[in-house]
């Protein structure tokens, strides 16, 4: 076991998945020593470099022999094999601490090791884990549930506190009913929800969420204040007729809601029984509703064609002139939301729409691929291309029209007045690409002429353009409100871009540098580190990445882009351009700097 200094451990991890790296992760924050982690999988190995780099990756045994602390953070159904088996091999050490973080167990699961002279801790944080750096704000306050012997309880409720949770004593017997209480209610309430999207959207409702997010939203505030007093609908109003209804809609919807129907008539069975037991309705009107639970659906009626107008239009208007955008958008009463592409759309694309659509009664998307913008050299002539692609990635996203014009429609003559973009088009992307945001807030001004929209969403992933655009309808009085929304990452973390059809397999797989590096810069910014530090946290993950020419990796202030003190405090944005093989690719990170004296 390595030397410790009093009050600083040598932290090893077992199973470096979500809730482990990031605990891990925590923990080296305060001040503790992660000595070495297991990382089967290359996302657990990736989650190690980005949440804990420079932590080395080892084989069980060999963590187990370097920690004063080993947490334990595999799955449930491993932990007792594995305590056992190490146990049986003479691995654990007197007076080592022992922690492992399953809900179901308490520490009777480690007691193996307990024999060995091991301390015995179990300590489970009430929270969902993303496993990257966002769970760590998340563990401040966050309840956690600790079971240990009385004369170590101590311990683990230290370390909790250390993580920045809260710890709750929880009796070693009373952990399988409290695991199962959270379960039922956060995962069993993905399920609720979801059906309650589907069938909304098999009733014709195109954004569920509009309307769950604020309903679902004051019922969780109600029943978590004030319990099943805040009860409303048909069961507590002891209207069988309407449940009957319902159950008859419901089976009108077809098979692929039958699970709807199991679970309505279910739930409302056991509101009823509730409802009755507190005396909200009378025993005569919980026999009619339990008596409709239980009667077969009648036929439904055959169902009326659907308005031939619903409120979101499923297939936009593709419209390539000046005169067919004007007609179109003179049919569109309301505000309007624009969104701006250069096509071959991917889901990134579709957040800013959702985005758009969240914030006004119309939405117009334009696809152009604006030759003012590429430099000589650049990919304008290979840049991908399918309109056809795009307008059916659209379809049934509220989307009302999509502009596509030809050069000559966009700029009929080459334009005598330019729009100056100013300093922030000078520096990063503007010092590679000279005169790329002139061309990109001439078109921008264009469009905006041309659709004339009440709020334009722009992503995050270009975060210098949505600023240089910000600038432009502020200094331009333009009179359009700018949105951002926060970069679209594919589940390995590289960030969605119409460019990431170029990479070969291989480069994409290099690729992954460009998110990590800047995971862990983001990481150590959490941690507190100053803006000199988190730079070379982050250049040092991407200078150790094979096959990965940097153009540029700055930590620069968001507004001017301009490089950030080594002692700034507040926001910065971590912002990086790299060519992998021949595709240039950029992306960014948004970090709060709070260097502690
Ligand atoms: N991954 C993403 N997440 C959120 N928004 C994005 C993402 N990718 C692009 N956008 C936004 O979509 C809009 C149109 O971008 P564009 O058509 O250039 O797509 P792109 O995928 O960024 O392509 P490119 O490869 O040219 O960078 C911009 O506002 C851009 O910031
Ligand atoms: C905003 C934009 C559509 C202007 O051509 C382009 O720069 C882009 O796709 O980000
Ligand atoms: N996505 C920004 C547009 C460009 O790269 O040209």
């Amino acid at each position: 076991m390595s030397e410790a200094r009093p009050g600083r451990l040598g932290v090893g991890v077992i199973g470096a998945g979500r809730v482990g790296a990031v605990l891990a992760s925590a923990l080296r924050s305060v001040g503790h020593a992660v000595v070495g982690a297991t990382a089967v999988s290359a996302e657990n190995r990736d989650r190690v470099d980005a949440l804990l780099p420079g932590v080395p990756v080892l084989g069980i045994e060999e963590v187990v022999e370097r920690a004063e602390l080993v947490l334990l953070t595999v799955p449930d159904d491993a932990l007792g094999d594995l305590v056992r088996g190490l146990a049986d091999l003479g691995r654990w050490q007197a007076g080592q601490l022992l922690v492992h973080t399953s809900g179901r167990y308490g520490t009777e699961i480690l007691a193996p090791a307990a024999e060995r002279g091991a301390i015995p801790l179990a300590i489970h944080p009430a929270m969902t884990f993303t496993g990257t750096s966002l769970d760590l704000a998340r563990l401040t306050g966050c309840p956690f549930a600790v079971s240990a012997a009385a004369p170590v309880l101590p311990i683990a409720q230290a370390l909790v506190v250390e993580l920045g949770g809260e710890p709750v004593v929880l009796a070693e017997r009373d952990r399988p009913a409290y695991h199962a209480a959270l379960a039922h209610g956060a995962n069993h309430l993905v399920t609720l929800v979801a059906q309650a999207q589907r069938t909304l959207v098999a009733a014709g409702v195109q954004e569920p969420g509009r309307y769950l997010g604020p309903l679902l939203g004051a019922a969780l505030d109600g029943v978590l204040r004030g319990g099943e007093q805040g009860l409303t609908g048909p069961v507590v109003r002891g209207d069988a007729g309407t449940v009957a209804a319902h159950l008859t809609a419901l089976a009108g919807l077809g098979p692929d809601l039958a699970d709807v129907t199991e679970s309505y008539r279910h739930l409302a069975g056991v509101t009823t029984r509730r409802a009755l037991a507190s005396g909200r309705i009378t025993e005569p009107a919980a026999a009619r509703l339990l008596d409709t639970l239980a009667a077969p659906t009648a036929e439904p009626a055959p169902a009326e064609p659907r308005s031939q107008e619903p409120s979101r239009t499923p297939e936009p208007l593709v419209v390539r002139t000046r005169a067919e955008l004007r007609a179109a958008l003179a049919s569109l009463p309301g505000s309007r939301a624009l969104v701006m592409t250069m096509g071959a759309l991917h889901e990134g694309h579709l957040v800013n729409v959702e985005e758009a659509a969240r914030r006004a009664d119309h939405v117009v998307v334009s696809i152009y691929v604006n030759p003012l913008q590429f430099g000589p050299g650049e990919d304008f002539e290979r840049y991908p291309r399918d309109l056809e692609a795009d307008v059916a990635l659209l379809t049934g996203r509220g989307v009302d029209v999509v502009f596509a014009p030809e050069d000559a429609e966009m700029y009929p003559a080459d334009p005598l007045v330019r729009v100056d973009p100013g300093p922030v088009a000078d520096v990063l992307e503007g010092a590679t690409r000279p005169g790329h945001f002139a061309g990109v807030l001439q078109v921008v001004t264009k469009v905006f002429s041309l659709v004339r929209p009440d709020v334009a969403v722009f992503g995050q992933k270009d975060a210098q353009q949505v600023a240089l655009v910000r600038t432009l309808a502020r200094d331009l009085d333009l009179g359009v409100e700018i949105a951002t929304v926060p970069t679209r990452r594919e589940a390995d973390g590289l960030a969605m871009s119409s460019r990431n059809v170029y990479l070969s397999a291989a480069e994409r797989e290099r690729a992954l540098a460009i998110p990590r590096a800047l995971a862990a810069g983001a990481t150590a910014a959490e941690a507190g580190r100053d803006a000199e530090a988190v730079l070379r946290v982050t250049e040092e993950v991407l200078g150790a990445a094979d096959g990965i020419e940097k153009d540029y990796l700055v930590l620069v202030d968001p507004e001017t882009f301009l490089p950030l003190a080594a002692d700034a405090r507040g926001p910065g944005l971590l912002a990086l351009a790299a060519r992998v093989g021949s595709t240039r690719l950029i992306d960014n990170m948004p970090v709060e700097l709070d260097p502690r004296p």
